[in-house]
């Protein structure tokens, strides 16, 4: 089947203007002799116009040109039908395209989307709540929001968030409900990630893999602030092992387990943010895998 290419572009994500991406992809699009058509992305990420073109007019891929709000918001419009996904990174963040290898230059982005190497990836459910990349509960999760309220988007204006929130940083109760057991913890943040990293390859969570069946949650439990610091740190380096549950009960700092599925009572109402996006917190959150539910465009 012929290849045809339905670019989504996301005016807003990131800081820079989005023409120079666009007039590459247009360039490198017509030199592979393959069709496209570019749409802008839309504010309430609701992409179910787009169905009828993408099926009448027989498109195989869709691209995105964004961040990981945007990825997510097109990935849960579209992923039922039969085109595969290519992202260029174009966000703050780009936690879900660096975790899958995509590098963020424009050309080389597009190379992999020209080569057709698709792999089947899993997303995830947040109270039914698609997500693909990252949950997070706690202190990033503020970030998250105070990140949306600011001004202007892009790493420094994130990177200047996480210092405000850092002295401010408390820590949240939590009650964790595993298949195979329960615990109580006191902890400053949660990360439940299908991608290995918050964005901007800073990788909270090592091991995780997009498509191996499973979560990778990252309980940052109660401890002083240079603890806290110095700990999630060596979690970034891959210090930290990935722990059978059973021994996760015993151990405090940080827990680093994977699941495919878990229940989190949050009385004390941490903030949440789901790949990126802050949403309304929720006191009791279903989290669960949703393997193999989207072809992504891969290196090979
Ligand atoms: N046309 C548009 N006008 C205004 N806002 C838009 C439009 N299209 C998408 N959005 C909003 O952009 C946000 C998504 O931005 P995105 O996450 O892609 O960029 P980012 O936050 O800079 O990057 P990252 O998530 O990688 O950190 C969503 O909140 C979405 O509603």
């Amino acid at each position: 089947m012929k290849r045809k290419i339905c670019y989504i572009i996301n005016p807003v994500s990131g800081t820079k203007s989005k023409d120079a991406i666009a007039n590459t992809a247009a360039k490198e699009t017509l030199r592979a002799g393959i069709f496209f058509k570019f749409f802008p992305s839309v504010a309430n990420g609701d992409y179910s116009f787009l169905y009828s073109t993408l099926v009448d007019e027989r498109y195989t891929d869709v691209v995105i040109i964004g961040g990981d709000g945007t990825v997510n918001q097109v990935i849960d419009s579209l992923k039922h039908l039969p085109v595969n996904f290519g992202i260029i990174p174009s966000g703050s963040g780009n936690g879900l395209a660096f975790g899958a290898g995509i590098p963020k230059t424009p050309k080389k982005a597009l190379e992999i989307i020209f080569k057709n190497h698709s792999v089947l990836m899993d997303g995830f459910r947040v109270n039914g709540k698609f997500a693909c990349m990252l949950c997070g509960l706690g202190f990033d999760a503020k970030v998250a929001h105070d990140f949306a309220n600011a001004p202007q988007r892009g790493l420094m204006t994130y990177v200047n968030q996480v210092f405000k929130n850092f002295f401010g940083a408390r820590p949240y109760s939590f009650k964790i409900k595993l298949a195979e057991k329960r615990f109580e913890t006191e902890a400053y943040f949660i990360s439940i990630a299908n991608s290995n990293q918050f964005g901007n390859h800073f990788t909270i969570a090592p091991m995780a893999s997009l498509n191996d069946g499973l979560l990778d949650v990252v309980i940052v439990t109660e401890q002083s602030k240079i603890a806290m610091l110095y700990n999630t740190l060596i979690q970034v380096g891959g210090g930290n092992k990935v722990r059978s549950i059973e021994e996760i009960k015993h151990k405090r700092g940080i827990l680093y387990f994977q699941t495919e599925a878990i229940r989190i009572s949050n009385w004390s109402e941490a903030p949440m943010h789901i790949d990126g996006e802050p949403v309304n917190t929720e006191k009791k959150l279903s989290v669960a895998i949703e393997k193999s539910c989207f072809n992504l465009l891969v290196n090979r």
